[in-house]
């Protein structure tokens, strides 16, 4: 049988083709001490059998305190910058990032929250739908280590339990010596196990840890791709994502959705597609129940 998968869009830079697992930051909290991809992956990778896997993308949200670094985190990651200057995010930013894993194309929808407190409303209605939370903390103020547990719950509250990839991330490393980072480091790795989550120690100036933390980051996401939706037979989710053209609002999004939109939500849910909708629409489209879409390439 053909192969479902479309090549969409220019070839994936070097960097972004991965072949094996990255090690982890520390093996006390790590969740994944695999070095290889388990086998039915790898089978399933080579022969092309993945489905429609190749054309969607997975979710991550990064939470925390204002001032943390998590816009500095995402730029560093994907843009390869570093600004000095701070700007808060307001409500809600993404960035898209092209991976090829195992050789197939996959993407990751990297979703920016701000961390002021006014803006939570609006940011913790992005929650839904994510395959890995990343919670932060600045390595240099322990306070923001213990406000990770309320990051955590909150997003947490927006999904399935047991969906997915944890992650408690220190920043600004490079402001600590190392016997402090590693005072630091204890504390915050007992609070990772706690979480169940996996810990890493970052710095978005130096770009220290950044792309092996990020190399992570999308294996993991791949791996918890939905998996009813992975079997789920959908005639041709690309052209329909492509023939709405219009964006259906989230139901929990803070803004009240057009009559269009709603329309538009019904009969998506009736085709038991798409059942809830990311507004404002990303540049590529997506849902943020199934991740569906078909614009981003
Ligand atoms: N030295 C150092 N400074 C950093 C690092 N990461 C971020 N910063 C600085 O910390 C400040 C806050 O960074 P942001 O990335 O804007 O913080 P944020 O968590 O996105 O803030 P909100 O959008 O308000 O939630 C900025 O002035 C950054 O330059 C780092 O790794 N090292």
């Amino acid at each position: 049988m053909r192969s479902s998968l479309v090549p969409l869009g220019p070839p994936v830079s070097q960097d972004r083709v991965i072949t094996s697992f990255p090690k982890c930051y520390t093996p006390a909290a790590c969740l994944q001490l695999r070095e290889h991809f388990h086998g039915q992956v790898s089978i399933a990778c080579q022969r092309r059998s993945t489905g429609t896997v190749g054309l969607r993308l997975s979710k991550v949200v990064v939470v925390g305190d204002l001032y943390v670094g998590k816009t500095s985190l995402i730029r560093r990651f994907c843009r390869n910058v570093f600004d000095r200057n701070y700007k808060a995010t307001i409500g809600v930013d993404f960035e898209i990032e092209r991976f090829e894993v195992a050789g197939i194309p996959y993407s990751l929808q990297i979703w920016d929250t701000a961390g002021q407190e006014k803006f939570k409303c609006i940011a913790s209605a992005y929650y839904r739908g994510a395959q890995v939370i990343i919670t932060t903390f600045d390595l240099t103020d322990l306070q923001t280590l213990d406000h990770t547990r309320q990051w955590l719950e909150d997003a947490l509250q927006e999904n399935e339990p047991g969906t997915c990839f944890l992650f408690l991330v220190g920043t600004k490393k490079d402001l600590l010596s190392g016997v402090a980072c590693e005072q630091a480091e204890v504390e915050a790795v007992r609070l990772a196990n706690e979480m169940e989550a996996e810990y890493w120690s970052v710095s978005a100036k130096t770009g220290e840890w950044v792309r092996a933390w990020g190399r992570l980051w999308q294996e993991c996401g791949w791996k918890h791709q939905p998996q009813p939706h992975r079997n789920r037979k959908v005639p041709n989710p690309v052209s329909t994502c492509r023939l709405i053209g219009v964006t259906a609002r989230s139901l929990r999004a803070p803004c009240k959705p057009s009559r269009t939109a709603l329309q538009l939500h019904r009969l998506l849910a009736a085709q038991r597609q798409c059942v809830s909708w990311a507004w404002p629409r990303p540049p590529g489209g997506g849902c943020t129940e199934c991740l569906h879409g078909g614009w981003w390439f």
